[in-house]
């Protein structure tokens, strides 16, 4: 279904939510939204296969619609491996499920489905964890700590997938990248008023870091080896081997 959710003027705009009418239109959305998307998905895959470990776990951690999910589920064939996607919205882990059980074939690696908050989530074993997106929504405060707690619960070896929108120091890059990342949506279809509105929705919502914060933070917290694996425009995606 076609992203429309911001195309009518609102009287009083709310801060962006994961609800419903987001829910049921987030494919789309994502798609006319992040350029690489379908790089960074299926490039989750394709890393996961080669980091996984026999007997461990496998974590999406804001895993929407289940896309990275289904992606390592698809690609990773170590042993003992399971995936477990995780939301703390309920539209998106109601949806999740539906499209997991059209989407997982019988070679797929099982995926569990939880609803709940990423930052009390009991994590344990883990090869491969995912940050898709994800940690640009938790308050600056709780950052450290969440990427403290996967570096703990991962097994020597494992990896952690961190893609975000990205912020420049540089304040002419910065708004060369925005005007260009502007242009990518009028060039998927968004009007002005759609650009304007969620951009307006999204302030006090998501917080964009630079790239050198997130590299200092996984380094930090423990991981020795970060690497830039995709960037496209103002999306970083990085590998995190412990
Ligand atoms: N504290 C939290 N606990 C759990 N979930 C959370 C929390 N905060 C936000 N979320 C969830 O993180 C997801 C971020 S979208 C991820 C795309 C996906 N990874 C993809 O590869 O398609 C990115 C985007 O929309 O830009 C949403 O589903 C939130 O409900
Ligand atoms: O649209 C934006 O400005 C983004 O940064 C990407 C996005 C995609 C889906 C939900 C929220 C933000």
């Amino acid at each position: 279904m076609k992203d429309a959710v911001y195309a009518n003027p609102f009287e009083s705009l709310g801060p962006f939510a994961f609800n419903d009418d987001v829910a049921s239109v987030f494919p789309d959305m994502i798609r006319r939204s992040v350029p690489g998307y379908g790089q960074l998905v299926g490039g989750a895959g394709l890393l996961a296969a080669r980091h996984a470990l026999a007997d461990s776990n496998l974590y999406d951690l804001g895993t929407s619609l289940g896309a990275t999910a289904l992606s390592l589920s698809r690609h990773v064939r170590a042993d003992g491996t399971r995936v477990i996607g995780v939301d703390n919205s309920s539209a998106m882990i109601e949806r999740a499920r539906g499209l997991l059980i059209e989407g997982r074939t019988a070679q797929d690696r099982p995926v569990d489905l939880v609803e709940g908050d990423i930052r009390t989530l009991p994590m344990h074993r883990a090869s491969v964890s995912c940050l898709n997106l994800t940690l640009q929504f938790l308050p600056m405060g709780d950052r450290d700590l969440m990427i403290k707690k996967i570096y703990d619960a991962t097994l020597p070896g494992g990896i952690l997938l961190l893609a975000e929108k990205v912020t420049f120091d540089d304040a002419d890059h910065a708004q060369w990248v925005q005007e260009v990342y502007w242009d990518f949506k009028r060039a998927n279809g968004y009007s002005e008023l759609e650009i304007a509105q969620k951009r307006t929705a999204l302030e006090n919502v998501m917080f964009p870091e630079t790239p050198g914060a997130h590299e200092s933070r996984l380094r930090a917290a423990g991981f020795e080896t970060t690497r830039v694996w995709l960037q496209t425009l103002n999306f970083m995606a990085w590998i995190a081997i412990k």
